[in-house]
C-alpha cells in the first residue's frame, strides 16, 4: 500500500526513531526473528586486554534485561588459544539466569563440553569451517576431523540431553582460501545437521560477501538442510551485513546472530571486523515490522555500557545516530 509509519522516542540527546514501511513488509518476511547475541563471546573473544569477569557478567545480564532471548556466553576452549576465554566458569556461575533465556558456551570437543555442563551449561555451540585452512588455524584439525570430534561431542550431548547448535564458518570465504565453494558450505552443514545440531548457524566470518553471494549460497545449503533450522552470522567488514540478513529473510531464515555494539572478530580471521551490531538489527527488523522481543534503550543501555568498559566507540550506526556511543 505504499504506508509509511514513523515513530520517534525521544531518548537522552538524541532520537531513536524507527520509520516502519509498509510496502517493504512482504509476505515473505518472517513475523519474528530469533536473535542470538554472540557480543559477550564472539565480541569480547579478540580483545586484547583481559576484560574482567564482573564486565562480562554484568553485560549478559543487561543483554537478558533487554529481552534477548539467546546470548552466547562464553567459550570452553583452550586458555592458550584464547586467553580472554579463560574465564568462563566464573562467567557461567556469576550470571542471573533469567526464566526462558539460553546461555549457550562454545565447545570444540568433549573436554570443553564435559567442562561446560559442569559449569551449568544447558546448551553448547560446536563449531566446523568449510575450509581446510581456516580449521587449522582456528581448531587445529582438518574439517574431516573437527567433524568426527563433533561426532563425539554431539553424542555425549544427546546422552545429556544438551541441545547443540553447529557453526560452519567462512562460508562465503575464507582470509587463507578466499573463496569457498556453496556446496562445501552445504556438505558441511548437512554433517552438523545429521549429527543432531538443533540449529546451523551460517558464519561470514571475514564479512567478505554480498547479498549474490549470499543467495546463492543459501540455496544450496537449503537443498541439505531445512531452511527453519538455518541461521546466519554475518560479520561487517564490508558494510554487507544488514543487506546478507534481509535477503536470508526473504529466503525463509528467522535466526539471526549479532553483537551489542557491533563488537568482535574471530582472533584467527585477521582484518575481520566485528559482528553486525544488534542495535543495527533490531532496528531494521522492527522497522520492518518484525517482532524481536527486544527493547532497544535497553539494548543500547548494553552497547554504551560494555564500550565505556572498553575504552572503544560503538560500531553500531544506531548508537551513533542518537549519540549513545
Ligand atoms: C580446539 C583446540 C582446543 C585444539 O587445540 P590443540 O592444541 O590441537 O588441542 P590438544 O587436544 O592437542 O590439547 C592441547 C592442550 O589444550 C588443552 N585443551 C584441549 N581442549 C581444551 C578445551 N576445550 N578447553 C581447555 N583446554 C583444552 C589440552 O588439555 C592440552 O593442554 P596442555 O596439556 O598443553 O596443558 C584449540 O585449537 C582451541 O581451543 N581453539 C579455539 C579457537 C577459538 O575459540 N576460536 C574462536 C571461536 S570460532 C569463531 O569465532 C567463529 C564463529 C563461531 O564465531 C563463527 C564465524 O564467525 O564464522
Amino acid at each position: 500500500s505504499g504506508e509509511v509509519r514513523v515513530n520517534v522516542v525521544e531518548w537522552g540527546s538524541g532520537f531513536l526513531m524507527s520509520v516502519q514501511d509498509g510496502a517493504s513488509a512482504g509476505k515473505t518476511l518472517p513475523e519474528r526473528v530469533k536473535i542470538v547475541e554472540v557480543g559477550p563471546r564472539d565480541g569480547l573473544q579478540n580483545e586484547k586486554t583481559v576484560v574482567p569477569s564482573e564486565v562480562k557478567i554484568h553485560l549478559i545480564d543487561m543483554l537478558s534485561e533487554a529481552g534477548l532471548s539467546v546470548i552466547e556466553a562464553t567459550s570452553f576452549v583452550s586458555p592458550k588459544w584464547v586467553p580472554q576465554m579463560a574465564d568462563q566458569v566464573e562467567v557461567m556461575m556469576g550470571i542471573h539466569r533469567r526464566p526462558g533465556v539460553s546461555y549457550p558456551v562454545l565447545t570444540p570437543n568433549l573436554k570443553g563440553f564435559l567442562a561446560a555442563v559442569n559449569a551449568g551449561a544447558a546448551e553448547v555451540a560446536i563449531f566446523g569451517a568449510a575450509s581446510e585452512l581456516f580449521s587449522k588455524k582456528n581448531i587445529n584439525c582438518s574439517v574431516d576431523e573437527s567433524l568426527q570430534r563433533f561426532e563425539v561431542v554431539t553424542k555425549a550431548a544427546k546422552e545429556a540431553g544438551v541441545p547443540v547448535r553447529g557453526y560452519v564458518s567462512c562460508v562465503l570465504g575464507c582470509p587463507y582460501e578466499g573463496k569457498v565453494s556453496p556446496d562445501k558450505v552445504a556438505q558441511v552443514a548437512k554433517r552438523l545437521y545429521s549429527m543432531g545440531c538443533y540449529e546451523i548457524s551460517l558464519g561470514d566470518t571475514i564479512g567478505v560477501g554480498t547479498p549474490g553471494g549470499m543467495t546463492e549460497m543459501l540455496q544450496a545449503v537449503s537443498r541439505e538442510v531445512p531452511v527453519n533450522a538455518l541461521a546466519v552470522h554475518c560479520h561487517d567488514t564490508y558494510g554487507q551485513a544488514l543487506a546478507n540478513i534481509l535477503i536470508a529473510l526473504q529466503m525463509g531464515i528467522s535466526v539471526v546472530d549479532s553483537s551489542v555494539a557491533g563488537l568482535g572478530g574471530c582472533p584467527y580471521a585477521q582484518g575481520a571486523s566485528g559482528n553486525v551490531a544488534t542495535e543495527d538489527v533490531v532496528y531494521m527488523l522492527h522497522g520492518l515490522g518484525i517482532q524481536t522481543g527486544v527493547d532497544l534503550p535497553k539494548l543500547m543501555d548494553a552497547g554504551a555500557f560494555i564500550c565505556r568498559s572498553l575504552n572503544k566507540k560503538t560500531s553500531s550506526k544506531v548508537a551513533q545516530a542518537t549519540c549513545k556511543l
